[in-house]
């Protein structure tokens, strides 16, 4: 069979925002439901969803016949831990709190064989080459992998140019509550000058002809972010929706303030 195509990697280059929605249930059931929704592509978040290996694997299974792209964020930039990743079929790639060239270099290091980098050779063993049915993964699976890199930090607002421009970086990925707890407003991104830092490396990351990325739950922050370049947001976060959903569901029948009648006491 052919090696699969990475469509989300391919429609990064066209010019139209690409719709997506953070997954955080770490549950196949969870991540299925919402590949039926119509987003272009979901964030199954391995960082601060509770999450492993077999979790995620068991969610790129669950999706896999639906149109929605899984992204997969790794909750560390570790080479072993990006070998098992991709091993397990993940094609896009994203990794939280990069901050330096040199960290990117070594992110596109791990996702590539000898002699480009130094990803370990799993084979027939992997869901990446489909059992070897696959033929030349080896040689061709750096053309269908995407790697996002995450800028969350004033460091990698500052380096933001040289982070673009490695080769192998396919897009930068803002993180708006780390970079505005970073920079000392506790998770309030819409601090001017974290709004500056925000433009600033939309700005630098399409002057390297790279796409950027951004999560933006609020409606008029998503716009905002895609009018200044942006071309893939995060405008949702399920478990966010379900919280919500349900909250207002029950005001419609009882005020906010009011306890609940059966409550367990700890
Ligand atoms: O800093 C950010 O913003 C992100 O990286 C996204 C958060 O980690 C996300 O989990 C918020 O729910």
């Amino acid at each position: 069979m052919d090696l699969p195509l990475n469509p989300f990697k391919a429609a990064l280059r066209r010019s139209e925002p690409l719709y997506g929605i953070w997954a955080g249930f770490a549950t196949p059931y969870a991540a299925e439901i919402i590949a039926t929704t119509g987003y272009d592509w979901m964030l199954v978040d391995g960082e601060h969803a509770p999450n492993t290996v077999p979790t995620l694997l068991a969610q790129l299974q669950a999706v896999a016949p639906y149109a929605t792209h899984p992204v997969v964020r790794a909750v560390h930039g570790d080479a072993v831990l990006i070998k098992q990743l991709l091993d397990a079929g993940v094609q896009t790639l994203m990794v939280p709190m990069v901050e330096t060239a040199e960290q990117a270099r070594a992110l596109v290091q791990a996702m590539r064989y000898p002699p480009h980098g130094i990803r370990g050779v799993g084979g027939g063993l992997t869901r990446a080459t489909r059992w070897d049915a696959v033929p030349d993964y080896i040689r061709t699976a750096h053309e269908q992998l995407c790697l996002i890199v995450q800028i969350e930090s004033r460091l990698g607002v500052e380096n933001a140019a040289e982070i673009a421009a490695v080769d192998g970086v396919d897009a930068v990925f803002i993180g708006p509550a780390d970079l505005s707890t970073g920079m000392g407003h506790a998770g309030d991104a819409s601090q001017p000058e974290v709004q500056d830092c925000i433009r600033r490396t939309i700005e630098t990351t399409l002057a390297h002809g790279k796409a950027c990325g951004i999560l933006a739950p609020r409606e008029e922050d998503a716009r905002r972010y895609t009018d200044w370049g942006c071309r893939f947001v995060a405008v949702a976060i399920d478990i966010s929706l379900m919280r919500q959903a349900a909250v207002a569901n029950l005001a419609r029948y009882r005020a906010p303030t009011q306890p609940a009648i059966v409550s367990t006491t700890y």
